[in-house]
């Protein structure tokens, strides 16, 4: 199960991962938001991530209009990596590097057919360990300090 969640600016992209993930039968929970209405994404990001904490959603999946705000806001929750990807590069390395557990994406930055390849190479790829599996340990006692 994938959580994912936007502000009012990443409705339309949400939309359109949420068709993407439905095509390719892999099942999602929407933790909003619904309407382009304004609202705060620290509200958003929030739900999702404590989704992802809990293990009800394997990853999470942030939008909000650039998707510095979201990735901002849920890197502030303990446990989560969260990944502002919008190159096929960083969203295949922040797996196999940083075990990121969320995909932010910034709804008026990218487009959404690159936005569904960067989720596919994001769910698709797992985390390296070995040299990586100490520095994320010593980035999560971080959170520690
Ligand atoms: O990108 C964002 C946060 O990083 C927000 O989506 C953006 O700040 C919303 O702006 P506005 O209220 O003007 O629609």
């Amino acid at each position: 199960m994938i959580a994912i969640g936007c502000d009012h600016g990443g409705v339309t992209l949400k939309a359109e991962l949420m068709k993407h993930l439905a095509e390719k039968q892999i099942p999602f929970k929407d933790f909003g938001t619904y309407t382009e209405e304004s609202c705060d994404y620290p509200d958003i990001a929030k739900p999702v991530c404590e989704s992802v904490l809990s293990g009800e959603c394997e990853k999470g999946v942030l939008i909000c209009g650039t998707g510095i705000g979201i990735s901002m806001a849920a890197n502030k929750i303990h446990g989560i990596r969260a990944a502002l990807c919008h190159d096929y590069f960083s969203a295949k390395y922040t797996r196999l590097h940083n075990d990121s557990n969320i995909i932010a994406f910034g709804a008026r930055v990218i487009g959404p057919g690159l936005a569904c390849e960067l989720l596919d190479v994001f769910l698709n790829t797992g985390f390296e360990g070995g040299r990586h599996a100490l520095r994320v340990e010593k980035m999560m006692n971080l959170e520690k300090e």
